[in-house]
């Protein structure tokens, strides 16, 4: 029996980091997407393979039996990580203290998930390959797109949700896909360390959102909007850089928490006049505001410490063309979005996604300079 599931990477236009800490974050989905196929078999093996992250495993159903948690088997929404299953898979993989690297993240996420959804008994052999069009660590939110992944499929393959390929009337209803988020949140747990939940909450909806406090409000009404995506390929960790800003909010607090109010005004302010260009004629001053309101944002990001010369360089090259950027995601390297205006020079290829036109700028073949 195959399961063949993909979910989209995503792009933040105002508001990550300050997300973590319960303020407002506009977020859409790109047209970049990770797709899974969960295959089950008779082997008695699980197999993952992982060709992005060149990391291809395989465990005998014997020794994971014996990891499995007490209260597993468990189909419901979940809340917080089971520390000692954690634990434990991190002494399975033989990382117990230090900070995890890319495959024993994406090891992790998917152990964790599979040995929760199934009791000992009932632990299916099966082959699960992940290949997604999207970079990792460059904060498009990979990591998520991942976790939904395996939610998704692990949860079918449980029973716990229908399998739309199978019976497309069957579709997922709101609970299945909030099961599905639930269960991406533990993988994102486990990779990003303290995520706010917007990067699994635009890759189970999709479309464009507004995050707050684990609410999630999808925006029906958007402008198209074209955003210049542009990778800087300056390798960084999500879960170090989310780290690092919650230390410089412990060392200044009443420096920093002023900066996350700031951008939680800045996605507000976005939100209203991207609704007021969808009910009134756009005028350049709705652009003026845009632009200003994506510079000020990027300050804030570089007072939070998630700044890099490479993304300084790309709000400076972009600048002097007239067009305003910022980071996305993380930050610390990875990518960044420019907004561009109606008629801008189209050299690239485009991709279209919800509400927002995100051009693709072709790959940088080294770092920005
Ligand atoms: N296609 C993939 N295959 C395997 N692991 C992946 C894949 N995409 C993401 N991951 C996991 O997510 C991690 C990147 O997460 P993160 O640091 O949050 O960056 P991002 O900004 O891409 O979300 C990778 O190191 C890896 O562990
Ligand atoms: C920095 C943050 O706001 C977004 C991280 O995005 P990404 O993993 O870099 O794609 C963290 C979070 O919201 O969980
Ligand atoms: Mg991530």
């Amino acid at each position: 029996m195959d399961y063949i599931v993909s979910a989209p990477g995503k792009a933040i236009l105002h508001g990550e980091h300050a997300v973590v800490h319960g303020k407002a974050a506009l977020a859409v989905s790109l047209n970049l997407r990770t797709y899974l196929r969960l295959k089950a078999s008779t082997t008695g093996k699980v197999y993952l393979n992982l060709p992005n992250i060149d990391a291809f495993l395989c465990w005998d159903l014997a020794e994971l039996k014996q990891l499995t948690p007490y209260t597993c088997g468990k189909k419901k929404e979940v809340k917080h990580l089971d520390a000692e299953l954690v634990r434990r898979l991190r002494e399975f993989v033989g990382v117990t203290n230090e900070n995890l690297d890319t495959c024993n993240m994406a090891t992790l996420a998917f152990l964790y998930i599979y040995l929760s959804l199934f009791g000992s008994e009932e632990l299916p052999s099966l082959t699960v390959s992940v290949w997604s069009e999207l970079p990792t660590g460059a904060g498009l939110g990979s990591s998520a797109a991942y976790s939904v992944c395996l939610a998704a499929a692990l949860l079918c393959a449980s029973g716990a949700i229908p399998t739309p390929l199978w019976d497309p009337t069957a579709g997922w209803c709101q609970e299945d896909l909030e099961l599905i988020n639930s269960w991406a949140f533990q993988g994102e747990m486990i990779i990003h360390g303290n995520p706010s939940g917007v990067d699994n909450a635009v890759g189970t909806w999709g479309g464009m959102l507004r995050f707050l406090a684990g609410k999630i409000i999808p925006l029906g009404r958007v402008p198209l909007l074209r955003i210049l995506l542009t990778n800087t390929k300056i390798p960084r960790s999500t879960k170090v850089l989310v780290a690092g800003v919650k230390d410089r909010i412990n060392k200044f607090p009443s420096i920093i928490t002023p900066v996350l109010d700031s951008v939680d005004a800045i996605s507000c302010t976005c939100e209203k006049v991207l609704s007021e260009m969808t009910c009134e004629p756009i005028t350049g001053e709705h652009y003026n505001i845009l632009e200003e309101l994506i510079d000020i944002n990027q300050h804030h990001l570089n007072v939070m410490g998630v700044g890099h010369p490479a993304l300084d360089t790309l709000c400076r090259v972009t600048l002097t063309r007239g067009l305003h950027s910022k980071l996305t995601g993380a930050g610390g390297g990875g990518c960044g979005i420019t907004l561009l205006r109606p008629g801008n020079d189209e050299t690239l290829a485009q991709e279209r996604s919800f509400g927002v036109q995100v051009l693709l700028c072709h790959r940088l073949s080294s770092p920005i300079s």
